[in-house]
């Protein structure tokens, strides 16, 4: 693998399940508890490749029962969160409150929050700093529609975005980051980006980090992809040097796809 020297990641891998809007507060629970059944059962080094979930705010008092009841060394977190603290804000969730769930990141840009409820580069760089003023890590989602990659400027749009949302961080904030590159063509279509396209645009980003924020912060910044990744792809996908994992939707749901997607060592990358 490209990523690995001696079987040693430049940076741990971050294998990252995104729920979306799917799974009561009872069905999440049987859901993780078989996620943690199957990686445990495979012997799972959680220390060498990290999981995270981000189940619906609902299921987040019941996810944080059952990591903390049976220790389980899975990581969670808020798909949203709001860009201010407190307040008359109805139907917003604050990162204060999912600190206080145990929650270790939050999703920031998911570009379903772009288009649904569009939110704008303003907006998500105050969240993406409100995540940090909670002590929660934000994942940031970029990524270009099928449009943009079809005029061949993905890469500049991409870019634009992120430099918008991260405006202002630290380099220490920058590095502890986690953006993920979710083309949305590829998200929920089967359309999966290539190895190569993923590849292009993670060691687009960590340049662009590079620039703002020093070569010691922009090493150590995770960059995922994300966009109908299956345990049928993600070897090759997390074989690329610039990539440190993925983010998945519809192949989270489903225990024993996603514990084979965090297994990916063990597949040969195709
Ligand atoms: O949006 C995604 C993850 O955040 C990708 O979703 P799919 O894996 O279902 O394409």
């Amino acid at each position: 693998m490209t990523s690995s020297t001696n079987g040693t990641f430049d940076r741990t891998p971050l294998i990252a399940g995104n729920w979306k809007m799917n799974m009561d507060h009872v069905q999440a629970i049987t859901l993780l508890q078989k996620l943690a059944w199957t990686l445990d059962d495979a012997k799972h080094d959680f220390g060498r490749v990290e999981v995270a979930v981000f189940p619906p705010f609902t299921d987040l008092r019941g996810v944080q029962t059952l990591v903390a009841g049976d220790d389980l060394p899975v990581a969670y977190g808020g798909q949203d969160l709001s860009q201010f603290d407190s307040g008359a804000y109805t139907g917003d969730i604050s990162g204060q409150f999912l600190a206080k769930l145990g929650c270790r990141y939050v999703l920031v840009g998911h570009s379903e929050r772009r288009t649904v409820h569009g939110e704008t580069d303003e907006v998500l760089n105050a969240k993406t700093k409100a995540a940090f003023r909670h002590g929660l890590v934000p994942l940031l989602c970029v990524g270009e529609g099928l449009e943009v990659r079809q005029a061949g400027t993905h890469v500049e749009h991409t870019l634009a975005q992120l430099r918008a949302d991260v405006e202002g961080l630290t380099a220490e904030q920058a590095a502890q980051l986690v953006v993920a590159y979710e083309p949305v063509w590829a998200i929920g279509t089967g359309e999966v980006a290539g190895p190569e396209d993923a590849q292009e645009m993670c060691a687009a980003i960590r340049a662009e980090l590079t620039t703002l924020f020093g070569q010691e912060s922009a090493a150590g910044t995770r960059l995922l992809y994300g966009g109908s990744v299956k345990s049928g792809n993600a070897a090759a996908i997390l074989a690329e040097a610039d990539v440190d994992g993925v983010l998945v939707g519809g192949a989270s749901l489903d225990a024993a796809e996603f514990a084979s997607i965090v297994r990916f060592e063990s597949h040969a990358a195709a």
